[in-house]
């Protein structure tokens, strides 16, 4: 079966930071949300997977490729669009997409062209093929920073933090174009926004310090809650004192006034309701716990 297969993956840098401790995870074809907050490992992850870096121990498989082992294999069947993605200002987006698929091999001009115009197309990019990279929007550049990725027809893609700075439209445009290439391909989500993964992800992990502390389907790591998380509404001076009581794992402003969650196994005590667990929930007890 066509899985991604990543055994006991362990990196600690030179300067003693424990970026992956003995990460294994198993990712289906379908998108696959990874969350974890800033510094949790997600970047470290997915440049081992790409092959830009190595790990200290640990394998990785894609279907029959031994990753780490044949770097050049995995090239050809990976799309990745990684967090600080650079285009040329000065090119338009037809002339850069058309130079990087010079760059990864397909060298038959009538077969280059096709697939440059059909990927402008698919990212929505067509009309403005012309026009200078420079002149794009955020969200632009990242369609044709997926338009890239996409070249090879990958078999795994993988995106890193790809909606940050994106405004609502942009970021739905973004979903909807992913949850495309899901449809038959491996595509890694890496994102430190739960909404990402809520609106997109039938698998998804939640790692920190380097460590998988939950994964699975996302409905499922809900439900994991159900019974156990509590509501109040409560005054702001009193914040303090319900962090010192309870397991409080959020707490939002509310017409001035301060909303609580807590996660407690008995009723917490008078004026906490019983409340349905959503991922931030599920992402915010997580990261606490650890
Ligand atoms: N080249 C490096 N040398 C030393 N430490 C590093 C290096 N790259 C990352 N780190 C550290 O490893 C840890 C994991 O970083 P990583 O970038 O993988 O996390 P991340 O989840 O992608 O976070 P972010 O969303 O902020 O990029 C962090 O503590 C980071 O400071």
């Amino acid at each position: 079966m066509q899985e991604l297969i990543i055994s006991n993956l362990s990196k600690t840098y030179k300067n003693g930071v424990k970026a992956l401790q003995d990460i294994s995870l198993q990712i289906p074809i379908g998108m696959y949300g990874l969350l974890g907050p800033n510094g949790a490992g997600k970047s470290t992850l997915m440049r081992t997977i790409a092959t830009l870096q190595a790990a200290d121990s640990g394998s990785i498989t894609l279907g029959g490729i031994d990753v780490l082992a044949q770097p050049n294999e995995l090239k050809k069947v990976l799309g990745y669009l990684p967090q600080q993605f650079g285009v040329y200002p000065a090119l338009s987006a037809e002339l850069l997409l058309n130079h990087l698929a010079v760059l990864k091999g397909i060298l038959n001009n009538k077969e280059r062209k096709e697939m440059v115009q059909a990927l402008l197309h698919k990212v929505n990019l067509y009309e403005v093929r012309k026009q200078k990279l420079g002149g794009f929007s955020g969200g632009m550049k990242q369609r044709f920073g997926i338009a890239q990725a996409l070249l090879n027809n990958p078999r795994l893609l993988m995106v890193d933090e790809p909606t940050a700075g994106l405004d609502p439209v942009e970021r739905n445009r973004f979903y909807n174009l992913l949850s495309e290439v899901g449809e038959n391909t491996i595509v890694i989500l890496s994102t430190h926004i739960v909404d990402d993964v809520k609106e997109l992800c039938s698998r998804m992990a939640i790692i920190n310090k380097g460590k998988v502390l939950v994964q699975g389907n996302p409905v499922q790591i809900m439900e994991n809650l159900q019974g156990r998380l509590y509501e109040k509404m409560i005054h702001k001076n009193e914040l303090e004192q319900y962090k010192k009581e309870y397991q409080l794992i959020s707490d939002r402003l509310y017409l001035g006034n301060q909303i609580v969650h807590v996660l407690s196994d008995t009723h917490p005590g008078p004026g906490f309701k019983l409340i349905d667990a959503n991922l931030e929930d599920v992402y915010m007890s997580q990261i606490f716990n650890a």
